[in-house]
């Protein structure tokens, strides 16, 4: 039997970074995902096997070798339904298995993925012998929320796979999951997510498990139902970087000038709150899309001053903004910045002439242009008997 889930990546429209300080953030879901596949091994495969298809890399911890070390540091498991918040002296011996497993040094930013993937799998799964492979469509810390929807689908997986999640066995292909089930998934995310980010606030697991547009703030969430397209050029810089510095960085900063950075996390939350009504209110005569879009664009740069303030933008982050002015077109960082990726708001009446043109435009510096679909479906699942 073969479980396959497979999780959104996410944009943040307004309020990244403020969200982790308890300011209300606004994001969407993107169709481009992380897809993982889990079947079970016969009982004479004594491993854990990880497949991280498109880097080529493949994992396997012995299971009796898994079973001797954990054991000791943290009593039973599984317990799929009733989640544990991780000790850090578990996460030390699942981070020193990791480190066995020989990382090639150019990819080192992948061990924490791994050991997220390695605490999840124990804790919801135990000790069954399986192997579970990993595709992505999203570029890797670009902040379009790999590392969400990374643990999202992780978590789905394993929790269908525990039994604990069940599905409707009549639906052929992918299938959404009820609320209560998101919730649990979106729960065990969250601490996947701990283990790479640090401090996360939790918007992009949820908005990852959730799927639509949603208002987030202090760990709950609200459905947003746009009355208007939105349709966004993504601009992936490709410079690297990696959120847990950059969240750090940010509350350094706050620990040095608390006054200042309260009221820019306080500015960001109303950014963030005008943003999400303009986008819910019902377009009628006296407010056209246009006007909208414009309020929409002054927010944006507007949040992306602040951003700065942060110390969270980048010279890369820059050139996008200054590139895209030249067509009057507003944008912002995304995600945790720091390079990564750029938002560029492209109004309903833009001709596709000017939109290839900046593309092009972008292109040229070396820069990757995407336009994804926003706000569409969360996790799902498949499962198929085949073996
Ligand atoms: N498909 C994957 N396989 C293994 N590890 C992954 C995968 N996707 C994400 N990760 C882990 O997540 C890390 C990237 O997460 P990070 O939070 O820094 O960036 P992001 O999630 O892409 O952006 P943001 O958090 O700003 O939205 C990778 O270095 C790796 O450890
Ligand atoms: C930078 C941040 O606000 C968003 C990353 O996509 C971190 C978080 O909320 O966990
Ligand atoms: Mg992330």
């Amino acid at each position: 039997m073969e479980i396959r889930a497979r999780a959104p990546g996410k944009i943040i429209l307004a309020g990244e970074h403020a969200v982790v300080h308890g300011s209300t953030a606004v994001a969407a879901s993107i169709d481009l995902y992380s897809h993982v596949s889990l079947r079970f091994l016969g009982g004479d495969e004594g491993s854990i096997k990880l497949s991280l298809k498109d880097m080529n890399l493949e994992f396997s911890w012995d299971l009796r070798r898994l079973e001797n070390t954990l054991s000791e540091t943290d009593g039973q498991f599984p317990h799929p339904s009733s989640l544990r918040a991780y000790s850090l002296e578990f996460i030390q011996a699942v981070a020193s298995l990791v480190d066995e497993q020989s990382i090639p040094e150019a990819k080192i930013g992948l061990s924490a993925g791994v050991s997220a993937f390695l605490w999840l799998y124990i804790q919801i799964l135990g000790f069954k012998p399986s192997v579970v492979t990993v595709t992505s469509e999203l570029p890797l810390g670009s902040g379009l929320g790999s590392s969400a929807s990374f643990c999202v689908s992780l978590a789905a997986a394993f929790l269908v796979a525990s039994g604990s999640v069940t599905l409707d066995s009549r639906s052929a292909g992918w299938a959404a999951l009820g609320e209560g089930e998101l919730e649990l998934v979106n729960k065990w995310a969250f601490e996947g997510e701990k283990i790479i980010h640090g401090k996360p606030s939790g918007i992009d697991n949820t908005v990852s498990t959730f799927g639509n547009v949603i208002m987030f703030r202090s760990g709950e969430l609200t459905r947003i139902k746009s009355s208007m397209p939105i349709r966004m050029l993504v601009t992936n810089t490709k410079v690297g970087r990696n959120t847990k510095a950059l969240v750090a960085g940010v509350f350094e900063r706050s620990r040095r000038h608390p006054d200042a950075m309260a009221s820019v996390f306080s500015a960001v939350d109303s950014i963030s709150k005008e943003l999400s009504s303009i986008i819910q209110s019902p377009v009628h005569d006296d407010i056209s899309i246009t006007e909208k879009e414009g309020k929409i664009e002054e927010l944006m740069e507007m949040n992306q001053g602040l951003l700065q303030c942060m110390g969270v933008s980048h010279s890369s982050i820059e050139t996008v903004l200054r590139t895209t002015l030249r067509y009057k077109l507003a944008s912002k960082l995304t995600g945790a910045g720091g390079g990564g990726c750029v938002l560029t708001l492209l109004p309903a009446l833009l001709s596709n002439t000017v939109v290839d043109k900046v593309i092009a435009e972008l292109e040229s510096c070396g820069f990757q242009c995407i336009i994804a679909g926003i706000g569409g479906q969360g996790v799902e699942i498949s499962s198929s008997d085949h073996s």
